[in-house]
This record gives structure tokens, sequence and C-alpha cells, in this order.
């Protein structure tokens, strides 16, 4: 490859994600219904799969088991995320998005999904992989009451205060 073909690389270069000791076990500590991969190098969620088979009707809500619990360091979280092939082409989302499991939670994840196609009924299956799941690093916050906040250029403007959509 020649350079100018590689420069675009070069700009992107990082020492990578952060490795991130995870440790896995089935529920009661049986053996983990599947254990968390990610398809793609580069890919920041390992995807979660359905420990049941079940029907999801129309604007029905489903709590999914996943028949997994895990242990990750404190200083880290796991955020679950809807899946974007799930919720364009079908509907499936998840009502909690994103779901936050703390370091601290030792019980099964499970995943909350909701249709929002307004017709179809969809079949999960076993194993059908339902959600993502991305690690990372976060803050607490320490929190000081004070009489007024520093003045900034937003000041209060929100919710639209620039113009919506032009
Ligand atoms: O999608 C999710 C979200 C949460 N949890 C688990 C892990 C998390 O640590 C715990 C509590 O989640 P959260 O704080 O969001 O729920 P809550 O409604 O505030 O419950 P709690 O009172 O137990 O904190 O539930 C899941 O398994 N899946
Ligand atoms: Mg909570």
């Amino acid at each position: 490859m020649s350079s100018q073909a590689t420069a675009p690389l070069t700009a992107l270069m990082s020492d990578g994600p952060e490795i991130v000791p995870v440790l896995i076990t089935g529920v009661d500590d049986k053996e983990p219904a599947f254990i968390p991969s990610y398809e793609h190098e580069g890919d920041a969620g390992a995807d979660l799969r359905s420990a049941i088979d079940f029907d999801i009707k129309p604007f029905e809500r489903v709590l999914v088991p996943t028949g997994i619990c895990l242990a990750i360091p404190d200083g880290f979280v796991i955020l679950v995320h809807p899946r974007s092939g799930l919720g364009w082409k079908k509907g499936i989302t998840l009502p909690n998005a994103p779901g936050t499991i703390d370091s601290g939670y030792r019980g099964e994840i499970k995943v909350p999904l909701v249709n929002l196609d307004p017709t179809h009924t969809w079949h999960f299956s076993q194993g059908d992989r339902i959600a993502q799941m991305v690690i990372q690093r976060y803050w607490r916050g320490s929190f000081a009451q004070v009489s007024a906040l520093p003045d900034s250029q937003r000041s209060q403007g929100g919710f639209g205060s620039t113009g919506v959509q032009n």
C-alpha cells in the first residue's frame, strides 16, 4: 500500500480499546447460556442472546433473560443498547435504552424489549441476538450546592432554542 493510501489510517491510529476482564457465570453459578463475543475487529458492542423462545406482540414489552451473570471491575459500567437492525427492520428496541448494568450487580442480565411495530408479532428463539452491550469507564459526580451556577454562552436555551430540523 502506498504511503498516500495509508495516511488516513495513520491519522486513526490509537492504542485501541482498553481490555477489561469480565467474569461470567450462568444463573445460580451454572454454566453461562453463552459467552459474549465481538463480531468484528473494532466493534464496541458484544451481542446479548435470549435464553428463551418468545413472541412479542405489537406494543408489548417482554423482559428477556439472557442466562448470564457478569462481574466487571469497579469504575466500569455495561450499557445495553438496542441492535440497529432489529430497531430499524422490526421496531424492536429497549424501553430503558441504554440499560445500565452496575459493576456491583450479580444478578442475571435481563433485557427489556418493546415491539414498536404496529402490526407484526415477532418470534425470537433461544440464542437469538436481542441487544448489545458496551463496556465503558464512568465518572461519579461530587455534588456541591451553590447559590448560582456559572454563566455560559448557552445559558438556559435548549429544546430547540437554535431551531428545529434546520
Ligand atoms: O437493562 C437492564 C438494566 C438493568 N439491569 C440490572 C443491572 C442493574 O445493575 C440493575 C439495576 O438497574 P437500574 O438501576 O437501571 O434499575 P432500577 O429500576 O433503578 O432498579 P434498582 O432500584 O434495583 O436500582 O438491574 C438489567 O439486567 N438490564
Ligand atoms: Mg437504580
